[in-house]
C-alpha cells in the first residue's frame, strides 16, 4: 500500500491529498463504506452535517481501530446553522455525532451570500480553532468576492477552499488567485459525479496506462496538486481509487486533459445563487 502524500496548509498543519467523500451514502450505509476506505488505505474522510451520516463515520473511525491522530476528519457546516453563536453551537453538534473532541477541518459549507452571515460564522471558525476544536479552518463554495470579504474582516485566510474541479471544469483562473493567498483546494465532484468518467480523451489515457478513467482522472488532480476526495459504495472501485500511486500522467496526457475544461462542464450548483439548506 503507497503511502498517500500530504499537502501542507497555510497554517502549518498538513492534509492527505487522497481522501475519502461519503456525500448521498446513507448513516446506516457509510460504515461499511468508511471501513473499505480505511481497510484500502485511506485516512481522510469527508463528510458533512447536512450528509445526515455524521453518526456513521463516527462509529465506523471508532471501530477500525486506527489511531485518532492517523486519520482526518473533515465536516462542514449546515447553511441554516449559520451566524456566530449557531455556529459555535452547531459545531459541537458535529463533534457529539462523530464522537470526537476535535476534528481536523471545518468548512463553511456554502456562503449563502443571500444570508449574509458567511463572515460572522467565519470568526465563529477562527474561535473555535483559537480554542483548539478544530485544527485547520476552511471554506468550500466560497467564490474570490466571499474570500476577500473574510479575509478583510477577520485577519484570518482559510486553509482550504473546497470547491468542484474536474477535466471537464478545471476553474484554472480561480485556482491561481488561490495559490496568491497560499489557500489549498481541495476538489469536490473530482469524478465529475461520474460524468467524466465517459469522456473518450480520459478513457484513451486510462487505457494507454492499463488504468480505469477514475484512476487516471484521480492521478490528474494529484500532479494538478489539488487535494482530491473521490467517492464510491463498490469496494473494488474504492479500493481501485487510492490504487494510483504506481503510474504517472506524462506531459502530452496533462496537455490532453487540459483542453477537455469547459464553461459548462460544472456538475453542482451555483455558489452565487445556491441557498439549498446544506
Ligand atoms: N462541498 C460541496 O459542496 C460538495 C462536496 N462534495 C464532496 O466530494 C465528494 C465526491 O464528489 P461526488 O459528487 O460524490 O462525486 P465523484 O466525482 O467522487 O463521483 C462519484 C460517482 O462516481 C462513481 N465512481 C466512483 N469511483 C468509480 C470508479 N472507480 N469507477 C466507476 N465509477 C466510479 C460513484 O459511483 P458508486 O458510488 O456507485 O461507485 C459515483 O456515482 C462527495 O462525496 C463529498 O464528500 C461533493 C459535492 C459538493
Ligand atoms: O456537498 C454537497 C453534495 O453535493 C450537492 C449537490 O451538488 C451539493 O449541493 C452539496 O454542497
Amino acid at each position: 500500500m503507497s503511502a498517500i502524500p500530504a499537502i501542507e496548509l497555510n497554517d502549518g498543519k498538513t492534509i492527505p491529498q487522497l481522501g475519502f467523500g461519503v456525500w448521498q451514502i446513507p448513516n446506516d450505509e457509510v460504515g461499511r463504506a468508511v471501513a473499505e476506505a480505511i481497510g484500502a488505505g485511506y485516512r481522510s474522510i469527508d463528510t458533512a452535517q447536512g450528509y445526515g451520516n455524521e453518526k456513521g463515520v463516527g462509529a465506523a473511525i471508532r471501530d477500525s481501530g486506527i489511531a485518532r491522530s492517523d486519520l482526518y476528519i473533515t465536516s462542514k457546516l449546515r447553511t441554516r446553522d449559520q451566524g456566530y453563536d449557531a455556529t459555535l453551537k452547531s459545531f459541537m453538534g458535529s463533534l457529539d455525532r462523530l464522537g470526537l473532541d476535535y476534528l481536523d477541518l471545518f468548512l463553511i459549507h456554502w456562503p449563502v451570500p443571500a444570508q449574509d452571515k458567511y463572515s460572522d460564522t467565519w470568526r465563529a471558525f477562527v474561535q473555535l480553532q483559537r480554542d483548539g476544536r478544530i485544527r485547520s479552518i476552511g471554506v468550500s463554495n466560497f467564490l474570490p468576492e466571499h474570500l476577500d470579504r473574510i479575509i478583510g474582516d477577520s485577519g484570518v485566510a482559510p486553509a482550504v477552499n473546497q470547491i468542484e474541479v474536474h477535466p471537464e471544469f478545471q476553474q484554472r483562473d480561480v485556482r491561481a488567485l488561490h495559490r496568491q493567498h497560499n489557500i489549498a483546494i481541495e476538489s469536490y465532484s473530482p469524478l465529475g459525479s461520474g460524468a467524466a468518467l465517459d469522456n473518450e480523451t480520459i478513457g484513451a489515457i486510462a487505457s494507454k496506462h492499463g488504468k480505469s478513467p477514475a484512476q487516471a482522472i484521480i492521478r490528474w488532480h494529484l500532479q494538478e496538486g489539488l487535494i482530491v476526495i473521490p467517492k464510491s459504495t463498490h469496494a473494488d472501485r474504492i479500493r481501485a481509487n487510492i490504487d494510483v500511486f504506481d503510474f504517472e500522467l506524462d506531459a502530452d496526457d496533462m496537455a490532453s486533459i487540459a483542453k477537455l475544461d469547459r464553461r459548462d462542464g460544472k456538475v453542482g450548483s451555483d455558489p452565487a445563487t445556491n441557498n439549498a439548506i446544506w
